[in-house]
């Protein structure tokens, strides 16, 4: 593992500058993203939040090397990014273990790949789990768990090659809202003792918030950076933080910035005493119906 206690983290520094992704479809190109430039610093927790289709799984696909940038570069700890490595751990939405291993087997595959004699696998495997409350589940096979459980093993897996950047890309979004939480609680506290850089992808703006040190919002696509906001709340994060002014305050901002992109994209405007530009097309009431 990478770092315990309050030891600072060193590594895990990921810079995006001036970013662009085109996809060739077979008569069309789609510009996904357009000069997007970000970074994460050693041990920061940065969330990406925007528009459907804006570019987010891009951008984090972009990170963990499995597409090429058209412009641009992304660079972790100064060295470009040429391709998949573990020094990147990756979580998606879906559960992506491998359903004919057991979790143990499950955990230990990168460790495996990594060469790390079978013993020595086992026991690192066994740690992570237990520090997870898995350790009981070790000999089950995927589908005997929950979502939530599937989702502990699959970012427990992630860490397991001890890699100096996590990369989330809406990882509880197939989750229930009360097990979205507690793994939102679970992983605030993983990270806050590892201390790696985590870049997560969300739709939620109030999970966005709880989790980050640093929330990027994005415009509708092609994806650029709309706006950059620190979260001032303190650490360890509590979910009795979600009633404070502070929490509300920024939630209701990101909220206001999604929205401006989401009916540009639309072909509408926001103003001070209302919607216009839409208003003729679908009606007030189906654009809160969208909105
Ligand atoms: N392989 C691909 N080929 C062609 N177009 C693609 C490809 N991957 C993504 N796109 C397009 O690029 C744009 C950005 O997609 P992306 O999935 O990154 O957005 P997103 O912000 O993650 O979306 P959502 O919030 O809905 O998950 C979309 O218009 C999408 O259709």
């Amino acid at each position: 593992m990478s770092g315990t206690g309050s030891t600072p983290a060193l590594a895990g520094h990921i810079e995006v500058r001036d970013l662009c992704i085109r996809f060739n479809a077979r008569d069309t190109t789609v510009d996904a993203i357009n000069g997007v430039s970000l970074n994460v610093q050693p041990g920061e927790f940065v969330s990406l939040i925007g528009p459907s289709g804006c570019g987010k799984s891009t951008l984090l696909n972009a990170v963990a090397g499995f597409i090429e940038p058209s412009r641009g570069t992304v660079l972790l700890d100064g060295q470009p990014i040429r391709g998949p490595g573990s020094d990147r751990g990756v979580v998606f939405q879906q559960y992506s273990l491998f359903p004919w291993m057991t979790v143990r087997k499950n955990v230990e595959f990168g460790l495996k790949m990594k060469g790390i004699p079978r013993s020595e696998r086992e026991r690192q495997a066994r740690t992570l789990l237990g520090l997870t409350g898995l350790l009981s589940f070790e000999n089950h096979y995927p589908d005997q768990l929950s979502g939530g459980m599937k989702q502990r093993v699959g970012i427990v897996r992630a860490l397991a090659t001890s890699p100096q950047v996590l990369l989330m890309d809406e990882p509880f979004g197939a989750l229930d809202a009360q097990t979205r939480v507690v793994m939102q609680e679970i992983l605030t506290n993983m990270w806050q003792r590892l201390r790696i850089s985590v870049l997560f992808v969300t739709h939620d703006i109030d999970e966005a918030v709880f989790l980050s040190d640093r929330v990027y919002v994005m415009t509708a696509r092609p994806g650029r950076v709309k706006a950059e906001l620190a979260v001032s709340l303190p650490r360890p994060r509590t979910s009795e933080m979600t009633g404070m002014p502070q929490f509300q305050a920024m939630v209701r901002t990101i909220k206001r910035l999604i929205r401006e992109e989401s009916l540009a994209a639309m072909g509408g405007e926001l103003t001070e005493s209302g919607l216009v530009g839409l208003s003729t097309e679908i009606g007030p009431q189906g654009v809160g119906s969208i909105l």
